[in-house]
């Protein structure tokens, strides 16, 4: 079976390289080692052995002197640079995928910088058109306690969601801290929310209760959001204490589930659409070609030439075959039809058509094509 590919965001220190030291160390305990990735070029120290570490063929500090960039710029290029590598990547985890179950990824803390990043997104389509890919969407549960920070924290999520296209799991962290029963109760009871949101002190004096421009604005976004809510697993986790592992781990066989029954068949389907899409594109602009070329017409050639009114073949530029000259082979060997791709035969057969129906002459010798055309005009 394919492991399972972990990609952990979440906004700036809300837990994740802890979390993923945490994940990792379980998994050790499980006595299922996983695969370790870390894809963040500025994290100064990585609390545990990586199988592919970013830092080792990308140098963050060199990038940003030779590049003249500021710290986000030289995160965004070194992951640019490193995506030019990733079907080496994809290959390197794809052969020892036999000896684990889960292959764990490390993404920078500047969530932005891969999220909405071309490199981050060519990425996580290199690994979810390889492994069945989930989302674990960090966020630090204490300081999301208040209705606004937790509305914005979902909204980033459901943009992701909607971005890679991939199976999620929200994971509050630092329950140690804080307890997540707030949150999933928001999550699942309208009411609940609701409640807060007129008793929150931040968003309400005394005489608005619930009434003012930014809590009429997160009560819009939270009846939005209720749609996507449903879509997602949720798990309340410590990195600290190792409390709700468990739970992420069988949150994580669900996603796996839904992936290969529902997201796998959707990208498919959606690639095989683009697929056909430029199939079709290409056929148009051939028949373009053919028809500026005169091959798709009906009447005879126009050629432009100075010497139009000679009837001298001579003049034509044609000339007395050499009888020296060994003969030569118009069509491709029998043993190089198998260099022909789908796309070169359809266009060898488009112009061999073509060729046909201008001459007249239903034999697909293109040699002989040219000889009868040749007889015809004398
Ligand atoms: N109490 C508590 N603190 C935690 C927990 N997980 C992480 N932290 C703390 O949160 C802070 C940020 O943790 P990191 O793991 O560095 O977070 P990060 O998201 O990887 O940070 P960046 O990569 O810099 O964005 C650190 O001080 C951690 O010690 C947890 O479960 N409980």
């Amino acid at each position: 079976m394919a492991p399972a590919t972990i990609i952990c965001v979440g906004m700036a220190g809300s837990g994740k390289t802890t979390f993923l030291q945490r994940l990792n160390s379980h998994l050790h305990t499980k006595k299922e080692a996983p695969y370790v990735i870390n894809l963040d070029p500025a994290v100064l120290k990585v609390p545990f052995g990586c199988n592919i570490d970013i830092r080792d063929s990308v140098k963050y500090k060199k990038v940003m002197e030779n590049y003249n960039l500021g710290p986000n710029g030289a995160i965004v290029t070194s992951l640019n640079l490193f995506s030019t590598k990733i079907d080496q990547v994809i290959g390197l985890v794809d052969k020892k995928s036999d000896k684990f179950k889960h292959c764990i990824v490390d993404t920078p803390g500047q969530i932005e910088c891969f999220i909405w990043s071309a490199s981050g997104a060519i990425i996580t389509e290199a690994f979810a058109s390889t492994f069945p890919t989930v989302i674990a969407y960090i966020i630090d549960t204490p300081r999301s306690s208040s209705p606004t920070t937790f509305i914005s924290n979902m909204l980033y999520a459901c943009s992701i969601l909607y971005k890679t296209k991939l199976p999620m799991i929200v994971v509050f962290n630092k329950t140690d801290v804080r307890d997540a029963d707030f949150a999933k109760e928001w999550m699942t009871d309208f009411e609940a929310f609701q409640n807060a949101l007129r008793t929150n002190s931040e968003l309400n004096d005394e005489t608005s209760n619930g009434s003012g421009y930014m809590a009429s604005l997160v009560n819009s976004m939270s009846l939005m959001l209720e749609e996507f809510y449903s879509t997602l697993d949720v798990v309340g986790c410590s990195a600290y204490t190792g409390a709700g592992f468990d739970e992420f781990l069988d949150a994580v066989d669900s996603k796996v589930e839904e992936y290969n029954d529902y997201y796998q068949k959707e990208r498919e389907r959606i690639i095989k659409e683009k697929e056909e899409k430029e199939k079709e594109a290409k056929q148009k602009q051939l028949s373009h070609l053919m028809k500026d070329l005169g091959l798709g017409k009906k009447e005879p050639v126009d050629t432009l030439s100075d010497a139009e009114d000679e009837d001298d073949g001579y003049e034509h530029g044609l000339v007395e075959p050499d009888i020296n000259e060994p003969q030569r082979e118009y069509t491709f060997a029998e043993d190089r039809n198998g260099e022909i791709d789908e796309n070169n035969k359809q266009v060898q057969e488009v112009y061999q058509k073509a060729f046909e129906k201008n001459s007249k002459v239903a034999k697909s010798d293109v040699a002989e094509t040219i000889a009868n055309y040749i007889r015809q005009q004398r």
